[in-house]
């Protein structure tokens, strides 16, 4: 997740809607398996990683990684303009009390990352032998030259989630021509190692975003329900980490099966939400109660500023995320 808070006031956003929407499409590609062409692809420092040399299998996957390179996935990945409101100056990042027009992204580490899950859990599964119930817990001990390679492999992914998001920020705050107020990028559904009681762990985040102290993180409502600029409190009991979306209240089947096109249309009509692509799987009201998530982590976070969406761009399929 990533979001860039400009100098540029939000009523921008009314005054110029079309120009940001025209933005978002020349400047955003979506869909599982899509990328960019050739002639299209942009650089970035972590082409240059050293586990491309180093690991043949990840080295195969490097052309590819290339042209996907700033593009997002399918599912509820999305790109979006929104406003985004301190209600109060926040000294820490530099920003003043207002409202600012804020660039907000939600993607990962497309292919690359996928490949390399499937390939390493093929692997562990092979080498770290469990019940048929179990077999999804299977494991690569990081003592070991697998484990070592995965951990190097899932980092690079994990970099390159954060340059997929830096080229789409960096492309949209230049075709804007504005400037940064501050930049927020973290990763969810990642593993980090942490200290914990004098000892060295793996702290795997699944459907949670880092919230040390005073870590920054963002926690998004759905397309027409706001999100959270948020600081970690460093809730030790809650392994220093707090929720990383609202979370689903519905399955993507039962979404589709049950929720109507009208109240979609008339919840972001209310909201004044402008939606480029999405299916009915990603309406809000697939979503939790964003704001019964955010009461039940007081302990966990501070809000710092709120971000409505107001321009949304979604694969048009409502496909897998990759
Ligand atoms: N601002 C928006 N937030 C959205 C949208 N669709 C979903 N969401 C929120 O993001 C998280 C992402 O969760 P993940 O588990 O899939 O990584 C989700 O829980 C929702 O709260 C949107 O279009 N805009
Ligand atoms: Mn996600």
């Amino acid at each position: 997740m990533a979001l860039s808070v400009f100098d540029i006031p939000a009523t921008y956003i009314e005054e110029y809607k079309d120009r940001l929407e025209e933005l978002i499409m020349k400047h955003t590609r979506f869909g599982a398996g899509n990328g960019y062409l050739k002639h299209e692809r942009v650089d970035h420092s972590v082409l240059d990683s050293s586990v491309f040399e180093s690991n043949a299998f990840v080295r195969a996957l490097k052309d590819k990684a290339w042209t996907q390179l700033g593009s997002s996935g399918g599912g509820n990945h999305f790109v979006e303009f929104g406003v985004m409101e301190f209600a109060d100056s926040d000294p820490a990042l530099g920003v003043e009390k207002g409202k600012y027009l804020a660039l907000l992204t939600h993607s990962g580490s497309r292919g690359l990352g996928a490949t390399i899950a499937g390939h390493y859990t093929k692997l562990a599964k092979q080498l770290c032998k469990l019940p048929y119930q179990a077999e999804n817990l299977a494991y690569l001990d990081l003592n070991s030259a697998e484990g070592q390679e995965y951990w190097l492999a899932m980092n690079l992914a994990g970099d390159y989630a954060s340059a997929c998001h830096e080229v789409i920020h960096d492309k949209i705050r230049r075709a804007l021509g504005a400037a940064l107020l501050t930049k927020i990028e973290n990763h969810h559904n990642f593993a980090w190692k942490e200290q914990y009681n004098g000892a060295e762990v793996i702290v795997h985040r699944k459907g949670a975003t880092p919230a040390g102290k005073g870590v920054m993180g963002i926690i998004p409502g759905s397309m027409a329900t706001p999100g959270f600029l948020v600081r970690g409190k460093g809730e030790v009991t809650a392994v220093n980490s707090a929720s990383h979306g609202a979370g689903r209240l519905m399955s993507r089947t039962q979404a589709i099966k049950t929720l109507s096109a009208v109240e979609l249309k008339m919840m972001l009509a209310d909201n004044g939400v402008r939606l480029l692509g999405a299916g009915m799987d990603e309406a809000p009201m697939a979503y939790k109660d964003i704001h019964t998530v955010m009461a039940a982590q007081t302990g966990l976070v501070d809000e710092v500023a709120t971000f409505l969406p107001k321009i949304v761009r979604m694969a048009d399929d409502g496909s897998r995320e990759d």
